[in-house]
């Protein structure tokens, strides 16, 4: 089912997908993805639109005149269609096997309930370029904290968990003094980025985009002024 920010129209601006300098950030390694034999052929997920770069650059000097030694830790970045589809099929596996499920044995009825798991964090690996996968623009990144020992600063939950732990609001309202802790690190995280010009997915704390349809969604849900994509599906 199409989503309200898939509905935003995309003006190509045909800007090239670089390469993020890792050496300036922290990065998992080896990439989760490719860990889980997922195929980029000649393509890499450490690539991102050039102002995409430009800006999360931004974002991370922000982050350090607050805590001069931490760093932006990309978990990733730009997704092939064909790593997408990997993906939710491999989600798709997990789920069932989760529930005590055999794939094979599963009624109309156990795969679309699986299925609606899955899309709630995953989007569709479509190849229709009206609604391209945000990973698939070269304009959305998944990311985290590290602290100055180099040690993930907790956010509650780990990146990619079907939960509801994944809300960036999950512990708002928490009155333990830990969560309240979480809390503080994604809206450390929240602030920075945004200051930088992404905006937020919002039910996944960890990711970020600028330029894609989503973030078209979303800033024109704020300013109430009608905007447009400018970064389509790369291919
Ligand atoms: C699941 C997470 N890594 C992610 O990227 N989610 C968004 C919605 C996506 O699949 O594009
Ligand atoms: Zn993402």
């Amino acid at each position: 089912m199409e989503k309200p920010y898939q509905q935003v129209p995309i003006l190509e601006c045909h800007e090239p997908l670089v390469p993020i300098p890792l050496e300036k950030f922290a990065v998992v390694s080896p990439h989760p993805y490719q860990q889980l034999g997922a195929i980029y052929s000649d393509r890499s997920p450490y690539y991102l639109r050039q102002s995409v770069v430009s800006a999360l650059l931004v974002a991370q000097t922000q982050l350090q005149k607050q805590y001069p030694s931490w760093r932006i830790l990309i978990f990733d970045a730009y997704r092939p269609v064909a790593v997408q589809q990997f993906m939710v099929d491999y989600t798709f596996q997990q789920v069932a096997c989760t529930t005590g499920l055999q794939v094979s044995n599963l009624s109309a009825t156990q795969r679309q309930e699986i299925w609606e798991q899955v899309y709630q964090l995953w989007a569709v690996p479509s190849l229709d370029k009206r609604y391209p996968p945000p990973h698939s623009t070269g304009a959305a990144v998944d990311i985290t904290l590290v602290n100055s020992m180099g040690e993930n600063v907790n956010m509650g939950s780990a990146i990619d968990e079907l939960s509801e732990r994944s809300h960036p609001n999950y512990y708002v309202n928490s009155t333990c003094a830990e969560a309240q802790q979480y809390h503080h690190h994604r809206q450390i995280l929240f602030k920075v980025m945004h200051s930088a010009g992404f905006q937020r997915h919002p039910s996944e704390w960890w990711h970020f985009s600028l330029g894609d349809q989503m973030w078209a969604y979303l800033t024109q849900a704020n300013f109430n002024d009608p905007i447009v994509a400018r970064y389509g599906r790369v291919d």
